[in-house]
């Protein structure tokens, strides 16, 4: 499957339909985290570049062939691109993965993924004509209502790096579903596959316009999108500090904003378990999956004090199996972080968390045989509490901290203890216990007995600072439209509010 003399594309930024090279002519080195070499480049949009794209989606929502479409005509647009997706899958995945690192097996799944996810909403496109407008009835002889769902217009999405097309595909897929008109801004250190959605849209056909695509950094380029008084909404995924300064720029227009942001998330094991391996594999690949750098790793893991001690005996001999290596090798498990900030972040967390006076149980460094690349050990600590950073903060990488429980109660007050609010797991065979605690997490998502499995048919998102409103399910396509109401008085008789005048006034 994999193809490893991909060659990187060259691309501009896609706009109005076609490659527009950026006003100022800037770009920024792709370096692959496997091997820290530079491999090609993007180009940086700048606020120049936002200005012309802006104009150039609502362009599109003016025309026909964009503005005046039917679901069911947008659907064969989203069904056209899934299937080139997947017809230049294995392209597109090993790209992915040199990108941004993630293993060739998981950057494969992504790209089913993002595939599964344009047809799902194709479906979604196709639902909307039969609800395009729906009337209320008032029971009233004197008025006649309905509701209509129309697109809200140019929607800016600004994108993280640990799913490129996947979290992107879950913005534009639900934005051009709804019939808006879009403009992607994806991280700026992983874009490849953006790019390479641009030209999907060119081969495809997609209307100028209807999706535009500009790379480019946050401030230079994300910005200017946020605060642009003819974007019409911005959706967000990434870090807590750039979901403010996004929410700050909306607030100037008062533009409805969505924001999905970091995560602490907390998996509980129970001693009522079956089996203590099936329990122990969803223990890892809730943390150490795409390298630990999932907005909801659940990177807190709770453990019953009963079985704590064989658990983590049987933890340490999973941990010692996963395979670290080139993302691209057959079997890897476990790729480098994305990019050298993030790999001296999680080195960070982990020397301060040692200094806090944590244990570092496993891990905690580079792999004794990746001499480049950056790439740290699936890590696990104990002795952690609730005041030191490790359990406190979002690391991004394949960091577990645990601690122990005795009750229920603590359990949950342990699981809640974090200003995120994005997943939880809980491992038990006791129903009631696990419907107690579906209750009590306060967080967007609830996994019972296993941590991580995503279906585009589910709603995604948290509460307290990991942001709100939703992506994916028919919640991810509502942010896209604007609901209006449509009142008709159908009575001959006057209103007779105000004395009508006399005949001879
Ligand atoms: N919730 C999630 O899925 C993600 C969380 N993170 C967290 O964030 C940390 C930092 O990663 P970063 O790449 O720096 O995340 P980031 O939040 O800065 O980047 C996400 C996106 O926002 C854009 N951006 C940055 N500054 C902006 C601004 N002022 N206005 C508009 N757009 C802007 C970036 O270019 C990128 O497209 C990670 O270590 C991790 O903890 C990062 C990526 C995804
Ligand atoms: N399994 C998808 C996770 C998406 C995210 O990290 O935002
Ligand atoms: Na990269």
């Amino acid at each position: 499957m994999a193809i490893r003399n991909v060659p990187i594309p060259s691309r501009q930024l896609y706009i109005d339909g076609e490659w527009r090279e950026p006003v100022k002519k800037k770009r920024i080195p792709i370096i692959n985290p496997a091997t820290e070499e530079i491999m090609g480049d993007i180009p940086a949009a700048t606020g120049e570049d936002v200005d012309i794209a802006v104009e150039a989606a609502q362009r599109a929502l003016a025309r026909g062939d964009w503005g005046s479409t039917t679901g069911a005509q947008r659907a064969k647009y989203l069904r056209a691109i899934a299937a080139k997706v997947l017809e230049k899958k294995s392209e597109l995945a090993t790209l992915e993965s040199l990108d941004s690192g993630k293993t060739l097996l998981e950057s494969a799944a992504d790209m089913d993924d993002v595939a599964a996810c344009f047809e799902y909403n194709a479906d979604l496109a196709e639902a909307l004509d039969s609800k395009r407008k729906t009337p209320v009835n008032l029971h009233l002889d004197s008025f006649k209502t309905y509701v209509l769902r129309e697109p809200l217009g140019v929607a800016g999405l600004i994108t993280p790096w640990n799913y490129p097309l996947l979290m992107a595909t879950w913005k534009v897929a639900p934005a051009l579903a709804a019939g808006c008109a879009a403009i992607l801004k994806p991280s700026e250190l992983a874009s490849i596959t953006c790019l390479e959605l641009g030209e999907i849209c060119r081969e495809i056909g997609l209307p100028p316009g209807a999706l535009n695509i500009l790379t480019g950094l946050g401030p230079e380029a994300g910005a200017p999108l946020a605060s642009h008084p003819h974007v019409d909404t911005i959706s967000f995924t990434g870090s807590v500090p750039t979901g403010i300064k996004i929410m700050t720029a909306a607030a100037q227009f008062v533009k409805p904003v969505t924001l999905e942001l970091g995560g602490k998330s907390p998996i509980i094991v129970f001693d009522d378990i079956d089996n203590l391996d099936i329990a122990v594999e969803w223990t890892l690949f809730g943390c150490f999956a795409n390298t630990g750098q999932v907005c909801s790793a659940t990177s807190r893991l709770i453990l019953q004090e009963s079985i704590a001690s064989e658990f983590l005996n049987r933890l340490l001999v999973w941990t010692k199996n996963i395979k670290i290596s080139d993302p691209l090798e057959e079997d890897c498990k476990l790729g480098p972080v994305v990019s050298s900030g993030q790999y001296e972040k999680v080195l960070k967390f982990i020397s301060n968390a040692k200094n806090e006076g944590a244990t570092i149980l496993y891990g905690g460094e580079r792999p004794q045989h990746l001499k480049k690349g950056y790439y740290v050990q699936p890590t696990i600590i104990t002795d952690v509490n609730t005041s030191m950073e490790i359990w406190k903060e979002e690391v991004f990488g394949p960091v577990l901290c645990v601690k122990t429980f005795k009750t229920e109660e603590e359990a949950i007050e342990l699981a809640n203890d974090s200003k995120y609010g994005l997943a939880s797991a809980v491992m038990s065979k006791n129903v009631e216990r696990r419907e107690r605690f579906t209750k009590a997490f306060q967080t967007g998502i609830i996994w019972i007995n296993c941590s991580q499995p995503t279906f585009h048919q589910l709603p995604w998102g948290g509460k307290k600072r990991s942001g709100f409103g939703r992506d994916l399910g028919e919640w991810g396509l509502e942010k896209y439209l604007n609901i209006k109401q449509v009142t008709e008085y159908t009575s001959d008789e006057p209103w007779a509010f105000y004395k009508a005048p006399s005949k001879n006034q």
